[in-house]
């Protein structure tokens, strides 16, 4: 099953997506997700330049050879460019593989471990009472999980923190960088009173989860798992920015909060030791980022021995591809925990169909064989590409910050 075709496509429905479509001798085609938030070019150019002209002739069916050729092969191994493009190849030729075999992908993977997939949605808003709101609001769509951000007095624009009441979380807007000013003392301060008020309202069920952004020193991260024990959180999310992963094991000995990382990751060098140390509880790596469905699949198996569990990366910024393969994934995984859920809106669904369906706070899984999530080239091309970036934050005095 030869590949005879290999496009990539760059749409802008609402924002950018960058979708790799490999079609074969056969007429089967399969598309993976590309996109890299802010830097969807860089991939666009490495898919182009390096990858596509490897792919045709090659086949279709020998997913893990074509791994290695992209991954080993390259000589210059793993980051967020190269395992993005990786991503997508993989994603595409799993798809294929299900089209050909006329099964879904979950069926290729091992069958379901469970049912239907755990979620959890996006509760924002700049006070405390809106997003006791919000998470009402959630609370009544059937979401058993939330994730709650709140603006902090004193900070003019946060991360995670929608910039209108009504409007959803956007962090990408101008072409260059907008800059944030950020300041740790007034978060900490600020963030228990809301944990605290959201138990009051809404008792202990409801599963809370609180993502940091890579914002503090491991000891602030520390202060903060200890500070908010008492409301038992899900997870808290990215406390520190973790180049150095032996960061995680500070953290760990401070606090029960369990913690979760790894949107940023590119590979399993990336987590192993904050996951064979037992210092993480879920590993985010998206399919879209960490080298696709045969590269993540590695880590949760790994993850797996150390009572580590999923919770994969789920933003707008990765493609409706991106979340039907993720929903097949975590039907399968058996150490799944939970997968973030931001609904992408009408116009980028409408460019990418697809069968997987939210259901009171969870994904069911579809039944079309692969993914099961398509594009519409002609809808796409009417969406060109605009810049967008994702903002700098700097401390109070002017210091360059981590985002
Ligand atoms: O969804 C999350 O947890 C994020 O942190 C979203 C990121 O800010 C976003 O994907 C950046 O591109
Ligand atoms: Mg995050």
């Amino acid at each position: 099953m030869k590949i005879i075709d290999a496009r990539v496509i760059v749409t802008c429905p609402g924002r950018n997506f960058v979708t790799l479509k490999l079609v074969t001798e056969s007429g089967i085609h399969g598309i993976g997700d590309a996109t890299l938030n802010g830097r969807e070019m860089a991939v666009v150019a490495y898919l182009q330049e390096h990858v596509v002209p490897a792919l045709i002739g090659r086949d279709a069916s020998r997913i893990e050879d074509t791994w290695q050729y992209l991954y080993r092969g390259a000589y210059w191994r793993r980051g967020p460019v190269t395992m993005s493009a990786i991503s997508a190849v993989d994603m595409a030729l799993w798809d294929i593989k299900g089209k050909a075999a006329n099964l879904p992908l979950y069926q290729l993977l091992g069958g379901k471990s469970r049912e239907r997939v755990m979620t959890y949605a996006h509760c924002t808003g700049k006070e405390i009472d809106s997003c006791l709101e919000e998470v009402a609001r959630h609370v009544e769509l059937g979401y058993k999980a939330v994730r709650v951000q709140a603006g902090v007095p004193g900070i003019d624009t946060i991360y995670g923190v929608a910039k209108r009441e009504g409007e959803r979380y956007e962090p990408a807007d101008a072409e260059l960088p907008a800059e944030h000013v950020w300041s740790t003392e007034k978060y900490l301060n600020h963030v228990p009173k809301l944990f605290a008020a959201v138990r009051e309202h809404f008792g202990h069920e409801l599963h809370l989860l609180h993502d940091v952004h890579h914002r503090l020193t491991p000891i602030e991260a520390a202060r903060l798992g200890k500070a908010v024990e008492p409301y038992h959180l899900f997870w808290l999310e990215d406390c520190v920015p973790a180049e150095n992963q032996e960061s995680l094991r500070l953290i760990r000995e401070h606090t029960t909060t369990p913690l979760a990382i790894g949107e940023v990751f590119n590979s399993i060098h990336d987590c192993r030791e904050m996951i064979q140390n037992q210092w993480i509880d879920y590993i985010r790596t998206p399919l879209t980022h960490g080298g696709g469905i045969t590269h993540v699949r590695r880590i949760a198996d790994f993850a797996s021995l150390y009572h580590v569990r999923t919770g994969f990366h789920g933003p707008t910024d990765l493609s409706p591809v991106c979340l039907g393969a993720a929903v097949h994934f975590d039907t399968w995984v058996p150490n799944f925990g939970i997968q973030e859920h931001m609904p992408h809106d009408p116009l980028t669904d409408s460019v990418f169909p697809h069968d997987y369906r939210f259901e009171a706070g969870h994904f069911v899984v579809g039944e079309a064989p692969g993914h099961g999530v398509d594009i519409d080239e002609d809808a796409a091309a009417r969406h060109p590409y605009k810049p967008a970036s994702l903002p700098v934050n700097r401390l109070e005095d002017g210091t360059l910050w981590h985002w």
